[in-house]
């Protein structure tokens, strides 16, 4: 490290209005530190794009690599909607003008500030800062779920986020309405980071000429580390901060691979996306002399060694990479589990993917995907990039979004936080304020929920700071926090906005009422009022010791005599519906499509407190019992059967008596039990009446206490007798040497069952075979 001059306090004195020799100076000085600057203009938004139009003449920067992100059109340069900032991750501009005039939101910045390269200039256009903290806009608008209303939501994000404008180094503020200078973002950086050189390492694979084209030493070791994907049955993930050159070295990979022949698809959630894997192969194809056909703009290209590097959207990728060599999948963090899943069909895959940029779409990648990767057949390695490429280390843009965005928060270091127990350990409510008050403890909180979830996104910390409908709990350990949950307030909604749900019309927020109302047809579903546990987490070295449930009896202890229930709707696991079952909280439904992040099931669950919540709850528990058994035989024939078990025993939990029990109707007709005792002890067939086979297996997963089933057994119910599955899929997928066995298995499952739940009727008919 070494110091190369010292910061240069901004203009505190208000100087008249040059905006394009106040942005030739900072892109003067962002070219010679290869860093970024940040220009803020704020005022009248027409003033504000003259500006930007100034900026662009003052900087002399080409029309073509400028882009506005903005709702307005017309422009001559590159334009993109605030909404479809996304299509900005992964590429490189010199100049991005952000208009907050319009449809800004926290995910919207987060994702347009990484993208502009070193030596060029953030704009950011917004209203007079009093104003545009005080105002009311369509963000706002998306914070006030009913029944409460935008006057309702607070301005603390926007507070918050114009006062590290007013101090954070390397940022110009200017107010057009006065045509004042309040700071000119002079900047200097006091450190640099002595950033070590690539070098060609002696023993390897891939072309010297790959390596010297890196940048950096870790890309080199990155590109050292993707020589795996030469031989089948690896993985190698890809992990670094924005602008690391993750790409690139992917694109160096791929290059490589197709220099030997290989054929190599290369994925991203856009073909944009993936710009940078195609600039590289196609200069190293040249270089090398193995140029063939295509090009990076076609996203195509071969060598004439007979390889190929080509784009397949991500939907297509596994099955495209199955027949190809390797495949190379790029912005990993933005896609859904369930295709990442899918990408292990190819012979070797590389996953690059963004650590602290959560902007890109949340952690699906770490928080759910990283298990199963490890317990593929896959051989994992892992390389990580911190040397900074796209810009220079101390960027002040860079640290002021990971400020005002959280984006590096992290919980509490473990070993501050290893003692806590659930007897150690306070309860406390975390308000807005008192985090506001104290960052240390908001980052902490937040950089919990971050880790741990897969959908956590800058928009959430806005949430957090302003939305009328969100509170935090939390269990501290020593001031530290060590387990936070995040809970949303639901119902007590006026019969017209239960009418409009009832018939199809969306609200925010809500989604127990709204997933009762619309789908499971209870219009006064919305009546009772309760809290959604919207995200729970313990710190990863704590977890197992009880704190997670010692948090949720603390919020039911709290919340008990106050609301009608509290509820949970997440992406089911077998793991996690027995934590909740633990916790009381009782399966109400199962969803029958797969969420689009997690690839699975999402599972509700409600904890009734008061009567009101007793009858909300026992009906629809009521009705998910009726109808899952022919749900399962439908929509969720995919569903993993132990999730299928671990949901079905959670049900009814906390109601009084079982589901079974509140049925008066007898569970078998006498017909139906001597064919289910044939079928058993006897020689009768499960195909003549399956209906009586499912209305014993749905008793028994509901209670399965009352007879001890085996693991294989239960599953056998649910894929053969529920799920409908072909004999002979069921047999090699619970590992039965025949269908005749498994058949012969399903048999024997049901002997103990007829023992229990059989009248005289089924006992007596059983004397028959003994
Ligand atoms: C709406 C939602 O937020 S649902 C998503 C819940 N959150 C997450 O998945 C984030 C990551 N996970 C976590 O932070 C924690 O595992 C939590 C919050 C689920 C549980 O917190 P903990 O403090 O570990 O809970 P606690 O110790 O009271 O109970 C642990 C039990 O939960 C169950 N459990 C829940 N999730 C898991 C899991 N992923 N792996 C293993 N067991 C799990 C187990 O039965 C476990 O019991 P065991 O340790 O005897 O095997
Ligand atoms: N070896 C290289 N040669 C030339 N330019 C490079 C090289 N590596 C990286 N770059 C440039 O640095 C910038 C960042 O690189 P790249 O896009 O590969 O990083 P990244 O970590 O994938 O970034 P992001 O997270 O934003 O996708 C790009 O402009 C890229 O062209």
């Amino acid at each position: 490290m070494t110091s190369s001059g010292e910061d240069t306090p901004s203009g505190d004195d208000a100087e008249t209005l040059d905006v394009e020799s106040l942005a030739a100076t900072r892109r003067d000085e962002a070219m010679d530190s290869d860093q970024r600057r940040l220009l803020v203009f704020a005022g009248d938004r027409d003033a504000g794009i003259d500006a930007a139009f100034d900026v662009v003449r003052g900087a002399d920067v080409p029309d073509d690599e400028v882009t506005f992100v903005t709702t307005r059109e017309g422009f001559r340069f590159d334009r993109v909607e605030p909404r479809q900032a996304s299509r900005l991750l992964g590429t490189t501009r010199t100049i991005v003008v952000l208009d907050a005039h319009e449809d800004f939101s926290a995910n919207t910045l987060g994702r347009v500030a990484g993208a502009v390269d070193g030596g060029g200039l953030l704009v950011l256009l917004t209203p007079p800062p009093d104003e545009w903290v005080a105002r009311r806009d369509s963000f706002d608008e998306r914070l006030a779920v009913p029944p409460f209303t935008t006057a309702d939501v607070s301005d603390r994000f926007r507070g918050r986020l114009v006062s590290t404008l007013r101090d954070h180094p390397g940022i110009a503020l200017v107010d057009l309405d006065t045509g004042t200078v309040e700071r000119d973002g002079a900047y200097r950086q006091g450190i640099t980071f002595d950033t070590s050189l690539p070098t060609v390492p002696r023993e390897r694979r891939f072309p010297r000429r790959g390596y010297e084209d890196c940048l950096t030493a870790d890309q080199a070791d990155a590109l050292e580390a993707l020589e795996a994907l030469a031989e089948p049955g690896n993985a190698v993930v890809v992990e670094a901060d924005r602008g690391r050159g993750k790409s690139s070295a992917a694109g160096l990979a791929a290059g490589s691979l197709a220099a030997e022949g290989r054929d190599v698809v290369v994925t991203a959630p856009g073909r944009r996306n993936a710009a940078e894997v195609f600039v590289r192969t196609e200069r190293l194809l040249r270089e090398l002399d193995l140029y063939d056909t295509g090009s990076a703009d076609e996203f195509d290209l071969s060598s004439s060694r007979g390889g190929r590097v080509r784009y397949v959207p991500p939907t297509e990728a596994g099955a495209a990479a199955a027949d190809a060599d390797a495949l190379v999948v790029d912005e990993a963090a933005a896609l859904p589990v369930r295709l990442l899943t899918s990408f292990l069909d190819a012979p070797s895959v590389a996953f690059c993917t963004t650590v602290r940029g959560y902007e890109g779409a949340g952690r699906g990648f770490a928080v759910r995907f990283r298990d199963r990767l490890d317990d593929s057949d896959h051989e994992v390695t892992d390389v990580r990039l911190d040397d900074p490429i796209r810009y220079a280390a101390g960027d002040p843009v860079e640290s002021w979004t990971f400020r005002a965005l959280l984006l590096d928060a992290r919980p509490p270091v473990a070993q501050l936080i290893t003692e806590a127990t659930p007897h150690n350990v306070e309860y406390r409510t975390l308000t807005p304020d008192e985090l506001l008050a104290d960052e240390h403890l908001m980052r902490e909180a937040f950089g919990l929920l971050v880790l741990a979830h897969y959908r956590t996104e800058p928009d959430d910390l806005a949430r957090l700071l302003d939305a009328p409908n969100l509170t935090l709990r939390a269990l501290t350990y020593e001031d530290r926090i060590v387990s936070v949950a995040l809970l949303a307030r639901e119902g007590n909604l006026d019969a017209e906005t239960r009418r409009h749900m009832y018939d199809g019309g969306r609200i925010r927020g809500n989604m127990l009422p709204d997933v009762f109302t619309s789908q499971l047809r209870d219009e006064d579903a919305g009546v009772p009022v309760g809290y959604r546990v919207m995200r729970i987490a313990t710190h990863h070295v704590v977890r197992s010791s009880g704190l997670g449930s010692h948090l949720l009896s603390a919020i039911r202890d709290e919340f008990d005599g106050d609301v009608d229930y509290l509820g949970v709707g997440f992406g089911a696991t077998p793991e996690l519906l027995s934590f909740w079952r633990e916790n009381d909280y009782g399966t109400v439904h199962l969803s029958t499509t797969r969420n689009d992040t997690s690839g699975e099931y999402s599972a509700l669950m409600l904890l009734p407190l008061s009567p009101a919540g007793h009858t909300l709850h026992d009906r629809h528990a009521a009705w998910f019992v009726q109808r899952i058994g022919d749900v399962l035989g439908d929509a969720l024939s995919d569903l993993d059967p132990d999730v299928a078990r671990a949901a079905l025993a959670s049900v009814g939990h906390s109601s009084e008596g079982g589901p079974g029990d509140a049925d008066d109707e007898p569970l078998l007709s006498d017909y139906e039990w001597r064919v289910v005792v044939g079928a058993s002890y006897g020689p009768g067939l499960y195909t003549t009446a399956p209906g009586a086979f499912r209305r014993l297996a749905l008793a028994h997963l509901t209670s399965p206490e009352r007879v001890s089933l085996s693991d294989r057994e239960e599953r056998l119910l649910v894929r053969k007798v529920l799920q409908t599955h072909p004999w002979s899929a069921v047999a090699d997928e619970l590992d039965f040497h025949s269908t005749a066995q498994c058949m012969r298995a399903l048999g024997d499952a049901y002997e103990p069952l007829v023992d229990e739940y059989g009248g005289e009727v089924a006992h007596d008919e059983r004397e028959r075979y003994q």
